[in-house]
């Protein structure tokens, strides 16, 4: 489904040159619940950012479906981005637009069909059970309702693949229940492949398949979950698999 493979990528800063991803490869296949995890400052939302192309690798290739993003013209690039969404930390609403508007909004910009857009709006709201709030604006919801309607919203155009970056970094611990609960029924139910970028590992226990984990921009281990024989190489992975205490070395790993 997506092939990264050798990606590389250096920001210009003014300190010189900062090299945030280096040679990284990676698979994820359709349907995948796939976990992005390190420690702040790893590379994670680059890479993450490099999926749909947000973020040009310098070097390497990204294989959607089994188009190289890289060298797709950029009219075909922006077609095949659709097939992606995002779900962001902060969730990104509009705040002068209603609940309703907010999800309508790709669809505008996609231009799809007038006639069959408040069916399909509705059709995304009640995913996330929130045809009760269709009119209101976002500051009256809570952060959780709000996560909901950022799902609601990336849903709207029918991607393939979610990529979400800390998407319940910013919600209290019931909540963000609730919205892995919302992640794990799109996944099972419309087979729509998730990423995911956090420092949580609950939110990795909770819901991915597979984990990559980076530091320094590289990818330094990569396993699955359910893999018994596997034996951790790093510490992030040994507190995820239980081998090790939760060492809080950084502030940033949340068990
Ligand atoms: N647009 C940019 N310009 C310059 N440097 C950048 C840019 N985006 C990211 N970086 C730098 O690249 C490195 C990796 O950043 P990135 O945000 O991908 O890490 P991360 O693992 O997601 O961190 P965090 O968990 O703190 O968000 C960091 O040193 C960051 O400061």
């Amino acid at each position: 489904m997506i092939v990264l493979n050798d990606v590389s990528k250096t920001f210009d800063t003014p300190s010189g040159p900062l090299q945030a991803i280096v040679s990284a490869s990676l698979e994820i296949e359709k349907s995948d619940i796939y976990g992005i995890i390190g420690f702040s400052g790893a590379g994670k939302s680059t890479l993450l950012r490099t999926i749909n192309l947000l973020e040009k690798p310098d070097k390497g290739t990204v294989l959607l479906e089994g188009d190289d993003l890289t060298q797709l013209p950029r009219q075909q690039l922006l077609k095949k981005r659709m097939k992606t969404a995002m779900v962001f930390q902060h969730f990104n609403l509009l705040t002068n637009r209603t609940v309703f508007n907010n999800v309508s909004l790709p669809l505008e910009i996609s231009g799809y069909p007038k006639k069959q857009r408040k069916e399909r709006i509705l059709e995304c709201l009640e995913i996330v059970d929130l045809l009760d709030k269709v009119n209101e604006y976002p500051t009256k919801l809570s952060g959780g309702q709000k996560q909901r309607v950022a799902i609601a919203r990336a849903l709207a155009n029918n991607p393939k693949v979610l990529l979400c970056d800390e998407p319940t970094s910013a919600v209290d611990p019931q909540t963000k229940e609730s919205i892995l609960y919302y992640l794990k029924q799109i996944n099972e139910k419309l087979g729509i492949t998730i990423v995911i970028v956090t420092h949580e590992m609950n939110v990795v226990k909770s819901i991915c398949h597979k984990v990559a984990v980076m530091e320094k921009g590289t990818i330094v281990e990569k396993f699955h979950m359910n893999d018994k024989s596997y034996k951790p190489l790093t510490n992030i992975s040994k507190i995820l698999l239980g081998e090790s205490n939760p060492v809080i070395e950084s502030e940033v790993v949340y068990v």
